[in-house]
């Protein structure tokens, strides 16, 4: 064989071998469908005590945790509150100044969370906390150095903070909350069941933040879905003729969630006293946190390739759980994509100027190195010879490559962001079908609060995602109903929101 037939040979494989990997992250009609009977089922059975033996750290299904929040704001609010947000990536200090018409100016200070705190084995919850309090004194120096000044008198009244942590916690009341695991990066082991609010205060107070009261803890989420509430229904969408309401708050960034409000009847594991007390109150309806990133985590209907299987079980820091969110955020799915690239220059398809493993650029080894933001812009090239594409690949990884295999990429990153985005409908179905939401009031018109880079700037990720709704059981007549809102500084001003409520 030429050296010239070798090459063709060689990339009609690659070809083939890529079609059917693209195959394997199809998610099909009947696939979405079965998928949101199950979620629903999920949903139903989450809401429901646990069984005995069974306990929230090992509970496979969906956690479905309540929040405490039972009321949605309607934009009249006001005040000024401060906030903290720990993400995945970044940690946000911020002071909320609500006008009470549904506008609000926000003030922030944004820290990469340290390498060492993500992935240092021997770093304590000690580290994590006083990195926290020593971020928020930095905050208070620069932009409220008056409200530091004043707290130094002695009848200056306390300081309301809100703090979102999203990670799942076990609430008993909205101003405390037990870690049941980390997800997304940290790895700190003695933080697990232990109240974060109360290893953020004491590290407040211990650098002089005394005045500053964590009166609430939410997630991203929640956060997400009340400054959505906040914001909704301003004269302006008003005029438009838009009457559609606020029924779903979700996150599609370095992970995914989701919540919606829920029937406090139906929140069986509620302890009965609690239930009653609240229902006395004139409380009907609760803040439900799905935690949805753990959507099947038993592997029943979940599309399964063995690039997931891989990442779950060898590269994960929680194999077994948050599934779902390894096949649909930000954090994985460049992930997905090195593996693949990895597997098929092993099977001598790609990169085959590289002859083993050990010669592939550094990066290219690396775990998590490929960021989806690098994806975003394959997933859009349309250059000749895909050069934009060679540039990011050669900026991101050291990795070049041959036009030819960049087709094969590009098909591989479309397979991988549409699977993810037609995987992000099936909550958003199966929450609208459980509520009854598109069927309430005269036209049934309904909001989604969105926030996180993926779903914000991911191209065609919304798209995507509107298109399976339609395939999903609300059908098309559904999902003209829907309408997806980028929730801004979500988290924040949730979190300020909650504070408020406190
Ligand atoms: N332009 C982009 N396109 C696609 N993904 C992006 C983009 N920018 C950031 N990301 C991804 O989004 C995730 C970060 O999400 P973000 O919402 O910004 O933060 P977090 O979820 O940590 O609060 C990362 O996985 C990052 O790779």
């Amino acid at each position: 064989m030429s050296f010239d037939d070798f090459h063709k040979a060689t990339a009609r494989a690659l070809s083939e071998k890529v079609d059917e990997i693209c195959a394997e992250f199809a998610v099909d009609e009947t696939k979405l469908k079965e998928l949101t009977e199950y979620f629903i089922e999920s949903m139903e059975k989450g809401l429901q005590p646990l069984e005995a033996g069974q306990s929230e750290e090992t509970f496979k299904g969906l956690p479905m945790i309540p929040s405490f929040v039972t009321g949605k704001p309607n934009g009249t609010e006001k005040g000024v509150l401060l906030a903290a947000d720990l993400g995945g990536t970044n940690f946000r200090v911020c002071s909320v100044d609500l006008s009470g018409d549904h506008s609000f100016t926000l003030q922030q200070m944004k820290s990469k969370i340290p390498e060492e705190l993500l992935e240092d084995e021997t770093v304590t919850s000690h580290d994590l906390f006083s990195f926290l309090a020593r971020r928020t004194v930095a905050f208070m120096k620069k932009y409220h150095p008056e409200l530091l000044e004043e707290h130094a008198k002695e009848t200056a009244k306390p300081l309301k903070m809100g703090f979102t942590f999203s990670y799942p916690i076990d609430q008993k009341s909205l101003g405390s909350g037990t870690l049941i695991r980390w997800t997304k990066g940290f790895r700190i082991k003695d933080t697990v069941g232990k109240d974060v609010v109360q290893l953020y205060q004491e590290q407040l107070n211990s650098v002089n933040l005394n005045m500053i009261n964590v009166v609430a803890i939410t997630n991203d989420t929640v956060g997400t879905f009340l400054s959505h509430c906040y914001s909704s229904g301003t004269a302006d969408s008003l005029s438009s003729g838009e009457i559609s309401e606020p029924v779903i708050g979700c996150i599609f960034g370095t992970g995914t969630n989701g919540c919606y409000m829920e029937e406090i009847q139906n929140i069986t594991k509620l302890p009965e006293e609690v239930k009653t007390a609240l229902l006395r109150e004139g409380k009907t309806h609760m803040v439900i946190n799905t935690e949805w990133g753990s959507f099947d985590n038993e592997l029943k209907h979940l599309p399964t390739t063995k690039y997931d299987v891989e990442i779950d079980q060898k590269l994960s820091a929680n194999p077994g759980f948050h599934l779902f969110e390894k096949r649909v955020s930000g954090m994985f799915l460049g992930e997905l994509l090195r593996n693949i690239l990895v597997d098929l220059h092993s099977m001598g398809l790609i990169l085959n100027q590289y002859r083993t493993y050990a010669n592939l650029p550094h990066r290219l080894r690396t775990p998590f190195e490929l960021s989806s933001e690098v994806l975003s812009h394959i997933e859009i090239d349309d250059s000749t010879g895909l050069r934009e594409t060679e540039l990011s690949l050669l900026q991101s990884l050291r990795l070049p490559t041959t036009p030819s295999e960049r087709v094969e990429i590009q098909k591989l990153v479309r397979a991988i962001s549409r699977r993810s985005a037609y995987l992000a409908a099936v909550p958003i179905a199966a929450i609208l079908i459980k509520t009854g939401a598109l069927n309430k009031r005269y036209h049934g018109e309904v909001e989604i609060g969105c926030d996180g880079s993926v779903v914000e700037y991911y191209p065609g990720f919304r798209s995507m995602l509107r298109h399976a709704l339609s395939l999903s059981p609300i059908g098309p007549e559904g999902e003209r109903k829907v309408h997806l809102r980028i929730a801004k500084d979500g988290s924040g001003v949730g979190a300020a929101l909650c504070a408020l409520v406190a």
